[in-house]
Protein backbone atom coordinates (compact mmCIF):
# COMPACT_ATOMS: atom_id res chain seq x y z
CA UNK A 1 0.00 0.00 0.00
CA UNK A 2 1.33 3.34 -0.66
CA UNK A 3 2.38 6.36 1.88
CA UNK A 4 0.64 8.97 1.03
CA UNK A 5 0.44 10.72 4.10
CA UNK A 6 3.60 12.73 6.66
CA UNK A 7 5.74 11.00 9.03
CA UNK A 8 4.44 11.01 12.01
CA UNK A 9 6.05 13.08 15.14
CA UNK A 10 6.54 10.74 17.50
CA UNK A 11 5.23 12.12 20.94
CA UNK A 12 8.08 12.78 23.63
CA UNK A 13 7.67 11.93 27.09
CA UNK A 14 8.51 15.43 29.23
CA UNK A 15 7.93 13.42 32.53
CA UNK A 16 7.33 10.27 34.20
CA UNK A 17 4.62 8.13 32.89
CA UNK A 18 1.65 7.07 34.86
CA UNK A 19 -1.13 5.22 32.71
CA UNK A 20 -3.17 2.86 32.31
CA UNK A 21 -3.87 1.25 28.93
CA UNK A 22 -6.91 -0.88 27.48
CA UNK A 23 -5.65 -3.00 25.45
CA UNK A 24 -8.05 -4.85 22.86
CA UNK A 25 -8.15 -8.49 21.84
CA UNK A 26 -5.73 -10.65 20.49
CA UNK A 27 -5.29 -11.17 17.14
CA UNK A 28 -3.85 -14.64 17.30
CA UNK A 29 -6.70 -15.50 19.65
CA UNK A 30 -9.12 -13.69 17.21
CA UNK A 31 -7.40 -15.39 14.09
CA UNK A 32 -7.71 -18.92 15.54
CA UNK A 33 -11.04 -18.59 17.20
CA UNK A 34 -12.82 -16.87 13.65
CA UNK A 35 -11.34 -20.15 11.59
CA UNK A 36 -12.13 -23.10 14.08
CA UNK A 37 -15.42 -21.27 14.53
CA UNK A 38 -15.93 -21.93 10.49
CA UNK A 39 -15.48 -25.41 10.68
CA UNK A 40 -17.47 -26.12 13.86
CA UNK A 41 -20.60 -27.86 13.94
CA UNK A 42 -22.29 -25.17 15.34
CA UNK A 43 -22.56 -21.41 15.54
CA UNK A 44 -19.84 -19.59 17.89
CA UNK A 45 -20.33 -16.02 19.26
CA UNK A 46 -16.99 -14.03 19.94
CA UNK A 47 -16.72 -11.55 22.33
CA UNK A 48 -13.57 -9.16 22.84
CA UNK A 49 -12.49 -10.20 18.79
CA UNK A 50 -9.64 -7.88 17.11
CA UNK A 51 -11.13 -5.04 15.33
CA UNK A 52 -7.81 -4.37 12.73
CA UNK A 53 -6.63 -5.00 9.33
CA UNK A 54 -5.83 -9.00 10.11
CA UNK A 55 -9.13 -9.78 11.32
CA UNK A 56 -10.95 -8.18 8.87
CA UNK A 57 -8.79 -10.38 6.65
CA UNK A 58 -9.57 -13.54 8.34
CA UNK A 59 -13.47 -12.74 8.11
CA UNK A 60 -13.09 -11.76 4.24
CA UNK A 61 -11.31 -14.88 3.93
CA UNK A 62 -13.85 -17.54 5.09
CA UNK A 63 -16.98 -15.22 4.12
CA UNK A 64 -15.22 -15.65 0.49
CA UNK A 65 -15.31 -19.60 1.70
CA UNK A 66 -19.09 -19.26 1.98
CA UNK A 67 -18.79 -19.16 6.13
CA UNK A 68 -21.90 -16.45 7.41
CA UNK A 69 -19.97 -14.00 10.23
CA UNK A 70 -22.16 -11.08 12.05
CA UNK A 71 -20.31 -8.56 13.61
CA UNK A 72 -21.73 -6.40 16.61
CA UNK A 73 -20.93 -4.19 18.74
CA UNK A 74 -17.86 -2.16 16.46
CA UNK A 75 -17.06 -5.81 14.99
CA UNK A 76 -15.81 -6.55 19.00
CA UNK A 77 -18.74 -9.02 18.49
CA UNK A 78 -18.55 -11.35 16.31
CA UNK A 79 -21.29 -14.64 15.37
CA UNK A 80 -19.73 -17.36 13.12
CA UNK A 81 -21.99 -19.74 11.19
CA UNK A 82 -20.73 -22.09 9.89
CA UNK A 83 -21.78 -23.53 6.37
CA UNK A 84 -20.27 -26.18 4.03
CA UNK A 85 -16.89 -24.47 1.99
CA UNK A 86 -16.99 -23.90 -0.97
CA UNK A 87 -15.14 -22.83 -4.09
CA UNK A 88 -14.11 -21.25 -6.53
CA UNK A 89 -12.85 -18.10 -4.19
CA UNK A 90 -10.62 -15.55 -3.94
CA UNK A 91 -9.07 -14.87 -1.17
CA UNK A 92 -7.14 -11.54 0.20
CA UNK A 93 -4.57 -11.97 2.78
CA UNK A 94 -3.17 -8.66 3.09
CA UNK A 95 0.34 -9.18 4.89
CA UNK A 96 -1.06 -11.53 7.49
CA UNK A 97 0.93 -14.71 8.62
CA UNK A 98 -2.43 -16.12 9.79
CA UNK A 99 -4.35 -15.56 6.89
CA UNK A 100 -1.73 -16.86 4.78
CA UNK A 101 -1.02 -19.80 6.16
CA UNK A 102 -4.25 -20.61 8.09
CA UNK A 103 -6.26 -20.53 5.01
CA UNK A 104 -4.66 -23.03 2.95
CA UNK A 105 -5.69 -26.08 4.74
CA UNK A 106 -8.98 -24.73 5.03
CA UNK A 107 -9.23 -24.04 1.49
CA UNK A 108 -8.27 -27.35 0.49
CA UNK A 109 -12.11 -28.80 2.68
CA UNK A 110 -14.18 -26.63 0.17
CA UNK A 111 -15.44 -28.29 -3.38
CA UNK A 112 -13.66 -25.98 -5.69
CA UNK A 113 -10.38 -24.18 -6.65
CA UNK A 114 -9.46 -21.16 -3.97
CA UNK A 115 -6.94 -18.26 -4.95
CA UNK A 116 -4.85 -16.32 -2.48
CA UNK A 117 -2.75 -13.65 -2.90
CA UNK A 118 -1.76 -10.70 -0.98
CA UNK A 119 0.20 -7.98 -0.30
CA UNK A 120 3.80 -7.25 -2.38
CA UNK A 121 5.09 -7.94 1.03
CA UNK A 122 3.15 -11.06 1.53
CA UNK A 123 4.28 -13.08 -1.82
CA UNK A 124 7.62 -12.80 -0.22
CA UNK A 125 6.65 -14.24 3.11
CA UNK A 126 7.31 -18.42 3.66
CA UNK A 127 4.50 -20.72 3.03
CA UNK A 128 6.27 -24.08 0.97
CA UNK A 129 5.94 -26.17 4.06
CA UNK A 130 1.93 -25.39 4.37
CA UNK A 131 1.49 -26.34 0.73
CA UNK A 132 4.29 -29.19 0.73
CA UNK A 133 2.18 -30.42 3.23
CA UNK A 134 -1.11 -30.17 1.68
CA UNK A 135 0.27 -31.61 -1.24
CA UNK A 136 1.40 -34.71 0.62
CA UNK A 137 -1.72 -35.22 1.85
CA UNK A 138 -3.21 -35.25 -1.77
CA UNK A 139 -4.04 -31.50 -2.11
CA UNK A 140 -2.76 -29.84 -5.66
CA UNK A 141 -1.98 -26.52 -4.96
CA UNK A 142 -0.60 -24.49 -8.18
CA UNK A 143 1.36 -21.06 -8.04
CA UNK A 144 1.62 -18.40 -10.10
CA UNK A 145 4.86 -16.16 -11.38
CA UNK A 146 3.13 -12.96 -9.88
CA UNK A 147 5.29 -10.78 -12.38
CA UNK A 148 4.33 -13.39 -15.60
CA UNK A 149 1.04 -14.93 -14.47
CA UNK A 150 3.14 -18.20 -15.77
CA UNK A 151 2.14 -21.32 -13.47
CA UNK A 152 4.88 -22.29 -11.47
CA UNK A 153 5.55 -25.50 -10.08
CA UNK A 154 5.93 -27.02 -6.42
CA UNK A 155 4.97 -23.72 -4.82
CA UNK A 156 6.11 -21.77 -2.09
CA UNK A 157 5.22 -18.22 -1.72
CA UNK A 158 1.38 -16.37 -3.05
CA UNK A 159 -0.45 -15.89 -5.15
CA UNK A 160 -1.25 -19.54 -5.32
CA UNK A 161 -4.45 -22.03 -5.63
CA UNK A 162 -5.51 -24.30 -3.35
CA UNK A 163 -7.83 -26.97 -5.57
CA UNK A 164 -10.03 -28.48 -2.95
CA UNK A 165 -12.69 -31.25 -3.75
CA UNK A 166 -14.93 -31.04 -0.75
CA UNK A 167 -13.10 -33.56 1.17
CA UNK A 168 -9.18 -34.03 2.36
CA UNK A 169 -8.02 -37.82 3.54
CA UNK A 170 -5.31 -36.94 6.43
CA UNK A 171 -2.82 -38.96 7.44
CA UNK A 172 0.74 -38.52 8.31
CA UNK A 173 2.99 -35.71 7.07
CA UNK A 174 6.63 -34.45 7.65
CA UNK A 175 7.19 -30.52 7.45
CA UNK A 176 10.41 -28.33 8.54
CA UNK A 177 8.76 -25.64 10.82
CA UNK A 178 12.34 -23.78 11.55
CA UNK A 179 10.42 -20.79 9.50
CA UNK A 180 7.56 -20.49 11.44
CA UNK A 181 5.22 -22.13 13.60
CA UNK A 182 2.55 -20.82 11.74
CA UNK A 183 3.07 -23.93 9.32
CA UNK A 184 2.18 -26.31 12.12
CA UNK A 185 -0.62 -24.44 13.55
CA UNK A 186 -1.97 -23.83 10.03
CA UNK A 187 -2.24 -27.93 9.32
CA UNK A 188 -3.30 -28.65 13.03
CA UNK A 189 -6.24 -25.84 13.13
CA UNK A 190 -7.93 -27.71 10.09
CA UNK A 191 -7.20 -31.54 10.69
CA UNK A 192 -10.25 -32.35 13.15
CA UNK A 193 -11.79 -31.86 9.75
CA UNK A 194 -9.27 -34.12 7.89
CA UNK A 195 -11.06 -38.10 7.27
CA UNK A 196 -7.99 -39.72 8.99
CA UNK A 197 -7.03 -36.46 11.37
CA UNK A 198 -3.31 -35.74 11.19
CA UNK A 199 -0.48 -37.32 12.52
CA UNK A 200 2.30 -33.99 11.85
CA UNK A 201 6.11 -34.08 12.38
CA UNK A 202 8.54 -31.66 12.41
CA UNK A 203 12.09 -32.63 11.32
CA UNK A 204 13.77 -28.77 11.15
CA UNK A 205 16.57 -28.09 13.77
CA UNK A 206 14.52 -25.10 15.45
CA UNK A 207 10.83 -24.69 16.46
CA UNK A 208 9.59 -21.18 16.74
CA UNK A 209 7.04 -19.54 18.64
CA UNK A 210 6.27 -22.74 20.81
CA UNK A 211 3.52 -20.83 22.91
CA UNK A 212 1.81 -20.12 19.15
CA UNK A 213 1.56 -23.55 18.79
CA UNK A 214 0.51 -24.19 22.60
CA UNK A 215 -2.42 -22.00 21.56
CA UNK A 216 -3.52 -24.14 18.84
CA UNK A 217 -3.60 -27.05 20.45
CA UNK A 218 -5.16 -25.46 23.51
CA UNK A 219 -8.04 -23.86 21.02
CA UNK A 220 -8.53 -27.69 19.58
CA UNK A 221 -8.52 -28.84 23.20
CA UNK A 222 -11.43 -26.10 24.20
CA UNK A 223 -13.36 -26.82 21.01
CA UNK A 224 -13.77 -30.85 22.35
CA UNK A 225 -11.14 -32.26 19.61
CA UNK A 226 -8.24 -34.56 20.91
CA UNK A 227 -4.44 -33.79 20.22
CA UNK A 228 -1.38 -35.78 21.33
CA UNK A 229 1.18 -33.47 21.97
CA UNK A 230 3.00 -35.35 24.42
CA UNK A 231 5.97 -36.24 22.52
CA UNK A 232 8.39 -32.71 21.42
CA UNK A 233 7.88 -31.66 17.76
CA UNK A 234 5.11 -34.82 17.03
CA UNK A 235 1.56 -33.89 16.84
CA UNK A 236 -1.34 -35.96 16.17
CA UNK A 237 -5.08 -34.47 15.90
CA UNK A 238 -8.17 -37.32 15.63
CA UNK A 239 -10.63 -36.27 12.91
CA UNK A 240 -14.20 -35.12 14.99
CA UNK A 241 -16.67 -32.45 15.83
CA UNK A 242 -15.44 -28.60 16.55
CA UNK A 243 -17.74 -27.47 18.98
CA UNK A 244 -18.90 -23.98 18.87
CA UNK A 245 -20.55 -21.84 21.62
CA UNK A 246 -18.96 -18.74 23.63
CA UNK A 247 -15.30 -17.77 22.95
CA UNK A 248 -13.89 -14.84 25.42
CA UNK A 249 -10.94 -12.97 23.36
CA UNK A 250 -7.80 -12.06 25.78
CA UNK A 251 -6.22 -8.47 24.98
CA UNK A 252 -3.47 -8.77 22.82
CA UNK A 253 -0.15 -9.00 25.41
CA UNK A 254 1.84 -8.52 22.17
CA UNK A 255 0.34 -5.37 21.45
CA UNK A 256 0.95 -4.62 24.84
CA UNK A 257 4.54 -4.54 25.13
CA UNK A 258 5.48 -0.85 23.20
CA UNK A 259 3.18 0.31 26.29
CA UNK A 260 4.51 -1.05 28.84
CA UNK A 261 7.76 -0.65 27.44
CA UNK A 262 7.54 2.83 27.91
CA UNK A 263 7.33 2.83 31.02
CA UNK A 264 11.01 1.74 30.88
CA UNK A 265 11.80 4.11 28.06
CA UNK A 266 10.83 7.28 30.05
CA UNK A 267 10.19 6.23 34.01
CA UNK A 268 7.02 6.08 35.29
CA UNK A 269 4.52 3.22 35.49
CA UNK A 270 2.49 2.04 32.45
CA UNK A 271 -0.84 -0.44 33.90
CA UNK A 272 -2.54 -3.18 31.79
CA UNK A 273 -6.06 -4.09 32.90
CA UNK A 274 -7.24 -7.58 31.98
CA UNK A 275 -3.63 -9.38 32.59
CA UNK A 276 -4.87 -13.23 32.20
CA UNK A 277 -3.58 -15.07 34.69
CA UNK A 278 -2.82 -17.91 32.95
CA UNK A 279 -2.34 -18.09 28.61
CA UNK A 280 -0.39 -19.43 26.14
CA UNK A 281 0.21 -15.67 24.52
CA UNK A 282 3.96 -15.39 24.25
CA UNK A 283 3.55 -12.15 25.64
CA UNK A 284 3.31 -13.61 29.07
CA UNK A 285 6.74 -13.26 29.14
CA UNK A 286 7.08 -9.89 28.99
CA UNK A 287 6.59 -9.17 32.53
CA UNK A 288 10.29 -11.21 32.69
CA UNK A 289 11.59 -9.54 30.21
CA UNK A 290 10.88 -6.04 30.61
CA UNK A 291 12.24 -6.85 34.56
CA UNK A 292 15.31 -8.25 33.29
CA UNK A 293 15.72 -5.14 31.55
CA UNK A 294 15.32 -2.89 34.85
CA UNK A 295 11.36 -3.25 35.19
CA UNK A 296 9.57 -3.70 38.39
CA UNK A 297 6.50 -5.48 37.81
CA UNK A 298 3.43 -6.65 39.86
CA UNK A 299 0.14 -8.55 38.49
CA UNK A 300 -2.81 -7.59 41.00
CA UNK A 301 -6.44 -7.89 40.67
CA UNK A 302 -5.75 -8.71 36.75
CA UNK A 303 -3.93 -5.62 36.23
CA UNK A 304 -0.02 -5.74 35.24
CA UNK A 305 1.50 -2.72 36.65
CA UNK A 306 5.37 -1.88 35.34
CA UNK A 307 7.36 0.58 36.68
CA UNK A 308 10.47 1.97 35.35
CA UNK A 309 13.16 4.13 36.13
CA UNK A 310 14.82 5.43 32.62
CA UNK A 311 17.66 3.48 33.10
CA UNK A 312 17.51 0.19 30.83
CA UNK A 313 19.83 -2.28 31.44
CA UNK A 314 21.34 -4.41 28.65
CA UNK A 315 20.37 -8.24 28.23
CA UNK A 316 21.59 -11.49 26.56
CA UNK A 317 18.01 -13.18 25.58
CA UNK A 318 16.72 -16.06 23.54
CA UNK A 319 13.70 -14.80 22.23
CA UNK A 320 13.15 -17.96 20.06
CA UNK A 321 9.40 -18.49 22.17
CA UNK A 322 8.09 -15.15 20.87
CA UNK A 323 10.06 -13.43 18.34
CA UNK A 324 6.88 -10.76 17.97
CA UNK A 325 8.04 -9.28 20.49
CA UNK A 326 11.56 -8.54 18.83
CA UNK A 327 10.87 -4.94 17.77
CA UNK A 328 9.70 -3.65 21.28
CA UNK A 329 12.55 -5.35 23.02
CA UNK A 330 15.43 -3.99 20.65
CA UNK A 331 13.63 -0.38 21.03
CA UNK A 332 14.61 -0.83 24.96
CA UNK A 333 18.10 -2.57 23.98
CA UNK A 334 18.72 0.95 21.70
CA UNK A 335 17.73 2.89 24.70
CA UNK A 336 19.76 0.34 27.39
CA UNK A 337 23.45 1.34 28.68
CA UNK A 338 25.07 -1.01 27.08
CA UNK A 339 25.41 -4.14 24.71
CA UNK A 340 22.69 -6.52 24.19
CA UNK A 341 22.28 -9.64 22.36
CA UNK A 342 19.24 -10.76 21.07
CA UNK A 343 18.95 -14.50 20.01
CA UNK A 344 17.01 -17.18 18.48
CA UNK A 345 15.29 -14.91 15.98
CA UNK A 346 16.80 -16.09 12.60
CA UNK A 347 12.85 -17.09 11.43
CA UNK A 348 11.68 -13.46 11.97
CA UNK A 349 13.77 -12.59 8.71
CA UNK A 350 10.11 -13.47 7.09
CA UNK A 351 8.11 -11.66 9.33
CA UNK A 352 6.05 -8.60 7.72
CA UNK A 353 9.84 -7.38 6.97
CA UNK A 354 13.01 -9.12 7.00
CA UNK A 355 12.84 -7.31 10.58
CA UNK A 356 16.57 -8.15 11.46
CA UNK A 357 18.14 -5.88 8.50
CA UNK A 358 15.14 -3.48 9.49
CA UNK A 359 16.10 -2.77 13.04
CA UNK A 360 19.43 -2.67 12.07
CA UNK A 361 19.20 0.06 9.35
CA UNK A 362 16.37 1.55 11.61
CA UNK A 363 18.67 2.02 14.71
CA UNK A 364 21.71 2.83 12.80
CA UNK A 365 19.66 5.89 11.23
CA UNK A 366 19.07 6.97 14.46
CA UNK A 367 22.89 7.33 15.18
CA UNK A 368 22.78 4.06 17.42
CA UNK A 369 24.80 0.51 16.86
CA UNK A 370 23.54 -2.72 15.90
CA UNK A 371 24.17 -5.21 13.44
CA UNK A 372 22.73 -9.04 12.90
CA UNK A 373 24.39 -12.44 13.82
CA UNK A 374 23.08 -15.82 12.33
CA UNK A 375 20.09 -15.52 14.39
CA UNK A 376 19.86 -12.38 16.16
CA UNK A 377 20.90 -8.82 16.68
CA UNK A 378 23.44 -7.14 18.63
CA UNK A 379 22.51 -3.93 19.92
CA UNK A 380 24.95 -1.06 21.67
CA UNK A 381 22.50 0.78 23.31
CA UNK A 382 22.77 5.27 23.72
CA UNK A 383 24.01 7.57 21.11
CA UNK A 384 20.67 8.25 19.47
CA UNK A 385 19.07 11.21 17.57
CA UNK A 386 16.21 11.88 16.04
CA UNK A 387 15.42 10.49 12.32
CA UNK A 388 12.61 9.72 9.92
CA UNK A 389 12.48 5.61 10.49
CA UNK A 390 11.14 3.54 7.99
CA UNK A 391 8.43 1.05 9.04
CA UNK A 392 8.33 -1.71 5.68
CA UNK A 393 4.18 -2.14 6.51
CA UNK A 394 5.36 -3.73 9.57
CA UNK A 395 3.26 -2.48 12.51
CA UNK A 396 5.95 -3.71 14.90
CA UNK A 397 8.61 -1.28 12.98
CA UNK A 398 6.21 1.49 13.59
CA UNK A 399 5.66 0.73 17.57
CA UNK A 400 9.25 0.43 18.01
CA UNK A 401 10.33 3.77 16.58
CA UNK A 402 7.50 5.41 18.95
CA UNK A 403 9.26 3.89 22.00
CA UNK A 404 12.41 5.22 20.89
CA UNK A 405 10.99 8.60 20.11
CA UNK A 406 9.68 8.57 23.90
CA UNK A 407 12.82 8.76 24.77
CA UNK A 408 14.67 10.88 21.94
CA UNK A 409 13.74 13.98 20.61
CA UNK A 410 13.16 14.73 16.49
CA UNK A 411 11.80 10.76 15.78
CA UNK A 412 9.17 10.47 13.14
CA UNK A 413 7.94 7.39 12.01
CA UNK A 414 7.22 6.93 7.98
CA UNK A 415 3.67 5.56 7.25
CA UNK A 416 2.65 5.13 10.73
CA UNK A 417 -1.52 3.41 9.82
CA UNK A 418 0.77 0.78 9.50
CA UNK A 419 -0.14 -0.05 12.57
CA UNK A 420 -3.96 -0.98 11.38
CA UNK A 421 -2.51 -4.41 10.99
CA UNK A 422 -3.26 -5.04 14.50
CA UNK A 423 -3.96 -1.66 16.75
CA UNK A 424 -5.95 0.89 14.32
CA UNK A 425 -6.20 3.34 17.57
CA UNK A 426 -2.51 3.11 18.11
CA UNK A 427 -1.62 6.71 17.61
CA UNK A 428 -4.99 8.09 19.35
CA UNK A 429 -3.83 5.11 22.20
CA UNK A 430 -0.02 7.04 22.52
CA UNK A 431 -0.81 9.85 22.81
CA UNK A 432 -3.42 8.84 25.36
CA UNK A 433 -0.22 6.97 27.51
CA UNK A 434 1.14 10.77 27.54
CA UNK A 435 -1.50 12.21 29.68
CA UNK A 436 -4.54 14.68 28.46
CA UNK A 437 -2.20 16.89 26.43
CA UNK A 438 -0.27 13.73 24.49
CA UNK A 439 2.63 15.09 26.95
CA UNK A 440 3.25 13.49 29.65
O1 LIG B 1 0.32 -18.17 15.06
C1 LIG B 1 0.35 -16.98 15.32
O2 LIG B 1 -0.67 -16.33 15.64
C2 LIG B 1 1.65 -16.29 15.29
C3 LIG B 1 2.81 -17.01 15.33
C4 LIG B 1 4.15 -16.38 15.31
O3 LIG B 1 4.68 -16.58 14.01
P1 LIG B 1 6.19 -17.12 13.76
O4 LIG B 1 6.32 -18.48 14.37
O5 LIG B 1 6.31 -17.09 12.27
O6 LIG B 1 7.09 -16.12 14.43
C5 LIG B 1 4.08 -14.90 15.62
O7 LIG B 1 5.31 -14.28 15.40
C6 LIG B 1 2.98 -14.22 14.82
O8 LIG B 1 2.94 -12.86 15.12
C7 LIG B 1 1.64 -14.82 15.21
C1 LIG C 1 4.81 -11.77 12.80
C2 LIG C 1 3.66 -11.11 12.99
O1 LIG C 1 2.53 -11.24 12.26
P1 LIG C 1 1.93 -12.36 11.28
O2 LIG C 1 0.72 -12.91 11.99
O3 LIG C 1 1.56 -11.61 10.05
O4 LIG C 1 2.99 -13.39 11.06
C3 LIG C 1 3.54 -10.11 14.08
O5 LIG C 1 2.41 -9.65 14.31
O6 LIG C 1 4.56 -9.74 14.71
Amino acid sequence: MPTLTAPWPAPVATRPLDATVLVPGSKSLTNRTLPLAALAVEPTRITGALVSRDADLMIGALRALGTGIEAYDGGTTLVVTPAVLRGPAEVDCGLAGTVMRFIPPIAALADGPVRLDGDAGARVRPMGPVLRGLAALGVPVTGADPATGEPVDDPSFLPLTVHGTGRVLGGEVEIDASGSSQFVSALLLAAPRFEAGLTLHHVGEVLPSQPHIDMTIAALRERGVNVDDAAPGKWRVEPGPISGGDVVIEPDLSNAGPFLAAALAVGGTVRVPNWPTATTQPGALLPGLLERLGATTALADGVLSVTGTHAVRPVDVDLSAAGELAPTIAALAALADGESRLRGIAHIRGHETDRLAALVTEIRRLGGSAEETEDGLIIRGGGLHGADVETYHDHRMATFAAVVGLAVEGVRVVNVATTAKTLPDFTAMWADLLGPSGRA
